[in-house]
C-alpha cells in the first residue's frame, strides 16, 4: 500500500521531532524521513537509532521534494526556521509545527509556508533529545490543531488525517484560546516546578530538604527536569497569557493562605480540588477505554514482576496496563489494568491465592 506521504522532513530532530518521525515510520506513513538539525550529534543519533533515512544541516533544494514538513525546533526559533525554509517548499506540500505556543507562530507562518496549519501535541516528557523519542509518546494524545479562517480547508483535513493516523486525537482550538489554555494547564505548572526547586536550592537546609523529597515534591516538579531551552522558549513566547495565569494563581494562593485560619473552609477547598484532580485520571486524559484496575502490594524481592505476570499469563489473562507505583525498602505497589471487570476479579483471585495483598 502507498504511504500517506512520500518524503517527509522533520526540522529539529529532538524529543518531539524524533517521536513524530518514529510514528511515521512505525505506521508506514512516509516512504522517506529527512531530518534537519543544526546539531550534528542529534543527526548522528537520528541515523543510528533509525529515526531518519537522510540528514541535513542546511536547507536546500531537497526541501522542494518534501510532501510534508514538520517544524519541531524550540518555539523561539520556529518562526525564523519556517521563513528560511519557505523559499524551497513546494506549493502543494503540507506544513505544520509542534510548538507549545501557537499565536505568534501561526501568525508568522500562515501564508508564508504553503498549506501551513499550526499544531501542538499535548504529550511530552521531562527528557530531551532524539534518544528519548518514541512513537508511543503521541499515541492516544490529544493533538491540538489551530486553524484560522485563512487556513486552506484541504490542508486542515490532511493534517487531521495525519494526526489520526499517528494514533492521536485531533482537537481544533483557535491559536489565541490555545495559548490561554496551555498557559494554565502546562506553562504555569512548569513555572511552579522551577519555583519550587529554587525555593529548595535557596534554603540553608537544602541538603536535608533533598533527602526529605518524597512523592509530593517529585510529582509536582518532574517537568523542571526537561530541556531548559525548550521550556524557556515556551514560557517566554506565551508570556502575556502566562502573566494572567500567574496573577490568578497568586490570588488563589492568597485565598488558601487565609483559609489556614478557617480549617472547615479549607477542607471544602481541599475536597473541591480533590474532585477536580480525581476527574482527570490517566485513562481519561489519554482517551483510552476505561480499564479495571487492581493494585498489588509486592515485597522488595527479585522476581516479583515475573511471578505476577506468569501467574496471570498462565491463566490467559491479558494485562492491558502495568505501572510500578512505588518502590520502598519494605516493598512497593504495582497497578494493573484489565479490559473487563471479570478479568480483574479472576486476576484478584489468582494473585490472592499465591499470597499477594490487593487493593
Ligand atoms: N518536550 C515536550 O514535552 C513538548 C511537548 C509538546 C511540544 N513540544 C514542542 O516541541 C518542540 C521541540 O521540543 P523538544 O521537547 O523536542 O525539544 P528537544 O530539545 O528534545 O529538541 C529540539 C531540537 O531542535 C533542534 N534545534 C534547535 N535549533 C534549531 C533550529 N534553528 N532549526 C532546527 N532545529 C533546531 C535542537 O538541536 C534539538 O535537536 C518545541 O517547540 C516544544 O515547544 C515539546
Ligand atoms: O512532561 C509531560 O508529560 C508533558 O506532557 C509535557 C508538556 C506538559 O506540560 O504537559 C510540556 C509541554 C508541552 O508543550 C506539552 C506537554
Amino acid at each position: 500500500m502507498k504511504p500517506l506521504f512520500n518524503k517527509v522532513g522533520i526540522f529539529g530532530i529532538g524529543l518531539l521531532g524524533g517521536s513524530v518521525a518514529l510514528g511515521l515510520r512505525e505506521r508506514f506513513l512516509a516512504s522517506e524521513v529527512h531530518a534537519y538539525d543544526p546539531d550534528p550529534s542529534a543527526l548522528e543519533d537520528a541515523l543510528a537509532l533509525g529515526v531518519a533515512d537522510k540528514v541535513h544541516t542546511t536547507p536546500g533544494s531537497w526541501i522542494g521534494e518534501l510532501d510534508l514538513g514538520v517544524l519541531a525546533a524550540p518555539v523561539g526559533v520556529l518562526t525564523e526556521v519556517g521563513r528560511q525554509l519557505a523559499p524551497y517548499a513546494r506549493p502543494d506540500s503540507l506544513w505544520t509545527d509542534v510548538g507549545s505556543v501557537k499565536g505568534p507562530v501561526v501568525q508568522a507562518l500562515s501564508g508564508v509556508l504553503p498549506n501551513f496549519v499550526g499544531s501542538h501535541p499535548m504529550a511530552g516528557s521531562e527528557k530531551a533529545g532524539v534518544e528519548a523519542a518514541h512513537a508511543g509518546l503521541l499515541q492516544n494524545a490529544v493533538w491540538v490543531i489551530t486553524p484560522t479562517p485563512e487556513t486552506p480547508p484541504q490542508a486542515l483535513e490532511r493534517l487531521r488525517h495525519l494526526v489520526k493516523e499517528l494514533g492521536a486525537y485531533p482537537l481544533e482550538i483557535p491559536p489565541a484560546l490555545h495559548d490561554r489554555l496551555v498557559a494554565r494547564i502546562s506553562h504555569l505548572p512548569y513555572l511552579l516546578a522551577v519555583a519550587l526547586n529554587h525555593m529548595v536550592a535557596r534554603d540553608e537546609h537544602q541538603e536535608l530538604l533533598m533527602f526529605l523529597a518524597a512523592g509530593g515534591f517529585r510529582d509536582l516538579t518532574r517537568v523542571a527536569s526537561g530541556s531548559p531551552r525548550m521550556s524557556r522558549d515556551m514560557v517566554v513566547s506565551n508570556r502575556e497569557a502566562l502573566r494572567e495565569a500567574v496573577e490568578e494563581l497568586r490570588a488563589i494562593l492568597a485565598e488558601l493562605e487565609e483559609l489556614l485560619e478557617h480549617p472547615e473552609e479549607l477542607l471544602e477547598a481541599a475536597l473541591a480540588a480533590k474532585r477536580t484532580r480525581d476527574s482527570l485520571p490517566i485513562v481519561k486524559r489519554s482517551l483510552l477505554p476505561t480499564l479495571h484496575e487492581l493494585v498489588v502490594q509486592v515485597p522488595d524481592k527479585p522476581g516479583q514482576i515475573a511471578r505476577i505476570s506468569n501467574a496471570l499469563g498462565d491463566a490467559h489473562i491479558n494485562i492491558k496496563q502495568f505501572e510500578v507505583l512505588a518502590i520502598r525498602d519494605e516493598g512497593g505497589a504495582i497497578r494493573m489494568g484489565f479490559a473487563t471487570a471479570e478479568e480483574r476479579e479472576a486476576a484478584r483471585r489468582i494473585l490472592e491465592n499465591i499470597g499477594y495483598r490487593l487493593r
